[in-house]
């Protein structure tokens, strides 16, 4: 479950916990200079888990992902040795930094390095919704046979030219995937904590309020960072500004909506499709009622997964490792 990797394990090297996979060579050149312990199985590591490693060997960094939850209990269980905890992720939110604050752990992300692979898959699952490629995928043609076929069947989507996509969260992935709808010729609107002249200037976007983004977007792209003022911003009260037959895209934190409000507009019609890569909880759990509204497409959290972005996330955490553990200044999370 847990490999071990360093030579020289004498106990005067510093240690290292990762707990995903990363890639063997930066494995090898961080276990010259630390002992460095991985877990090896191909799925997140479980609270108990994680808690179980950090109570029996005490290590001075800890490399985690989004789906680890980084929270008192654990610190307590990690003990004063633990300098460092670098996430492979833009989000924190995973982590009780007030927490990490008062244990004098520092906290890293490595921001910026997954923005494009985001913003593709964004566009890719607007993509899915608005022309509806999963049911395109099931109509099944393999015996030959083109029926049932319809010239003006029930499968008709909509041109992104012909469209006004709102996007709330207009950060890193917000401009990036304002870039590539402002190619495709959408008309974008959009709501974040400060205007973005730039974007504005560059890619004909406007700027609004959150109601008047949702009563005038075709669709919605929610990309903004989760926090007290973000959790659950998509609510019953707000979701009933959406224009009906809407749209909605997320890719940024599961708890940014309110699960029951989205499962009665999806059964209303208010919502027309659901595409998220993130749920609350993760995973959520096959009973729950958003699972079972045929309008909704849950994705298992994956928008960074690309090969450089997974790579350049394992460089900069590991970088950030490195660099705290040499007593070098360390980056701060943005
Ligand atoms: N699905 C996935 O795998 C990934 C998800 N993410 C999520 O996307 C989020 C955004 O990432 P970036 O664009 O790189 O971050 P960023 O920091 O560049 O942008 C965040 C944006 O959210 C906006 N925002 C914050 N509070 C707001 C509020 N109360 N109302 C409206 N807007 C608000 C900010 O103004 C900022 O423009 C991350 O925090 C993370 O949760 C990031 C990477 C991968
Ligand atoms: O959800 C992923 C991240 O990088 O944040």
């Amino acid at each position: 479950m847990v490999e071990h990797h360093g030579q020289h394990r004498d106990g005067l090297m510093k240690k290292i916990f990762i707990t995903a996979e990363v890639p063997t060579r930066i494995l090898q050149n961080l276990s010259r200079d630390f002992q460095v312990d991985v877990f090896s199985q191909s799925r997140p590591m479980t609270e108990q888990e994680l808690l179980h490693c950090l109570q029996c060997e005490h290590y001075d960094a800890v490399v985690c992902t989004y789906k680890d939850r980084i929270n008192q209990q654990l610190l307590d269980a990690a003990g004063d040795q633990l300098q460092v905890i670098a996430t492979l992720s833009t989000g924190t939110d995973h982590i009780d930094k007030r927490a990490c604050h008062q244990a004098g752990v520092k906290v890293c992300n490595v921001p910026a390095v997954t923005t494009h692979a985001v913003a593709d898959y964004a566009v890719a699952l607007l993509l899915i919704g608005i022309r509806r490629l999963d049911s395109h995928i099931q109509e099944d043609t393999s015996d030959g046979n083109d029926e049932p076929w319809h010239f003006m069947g029930n499968l008709q989507g909509r041109a992104l030219s012909d469209m006004t996509i709102g996007i709330i969260g207009m950060g890193k992935i917000g401009t990036e995937i304002s870039r590539r709808l402002h190619g495709f010729g959408a008309r974008i609107n959009y709501f974040s904590r400060t205007r973005k002249i730039h974007v504005e200037q560059q890619f004909a976007a406007h700027y609004q309020s959150l109601e008047a983004l949702l009563a005038n977007a075709d669709a919605v792209l929610l990309s903004c960072a989760l926090s007290q003022e973000t959790y659950h911003l998509l609510n019953r009260d707000t979701l009933r500004n959406l224009k009906p037959h809407a749209i909605l895209v997320n890719v940024a934190r599961g708890e940014i909506c309110d699960h029951q409000a989205l499962t009665e507009v999806l059964a209303s019609g208010q919502l027309a499709m659901l595409l998220t890569d993130t749920t609350e909880p993760e995973p959520l759990p096959p009973e729950h009622p958003l699972r079972q509204m045929p309008n909704c497409l849950i994705f298992p959290h994956i928008a960074t997964n690309t090969l450089d972005s997974r790579e350049n996330l394992c460089h900069g955490a590991v970088a950030e490792v490195q660099r705290t553990l040499s007593t070098l200044p360390v980056t701060k999370f943005s």
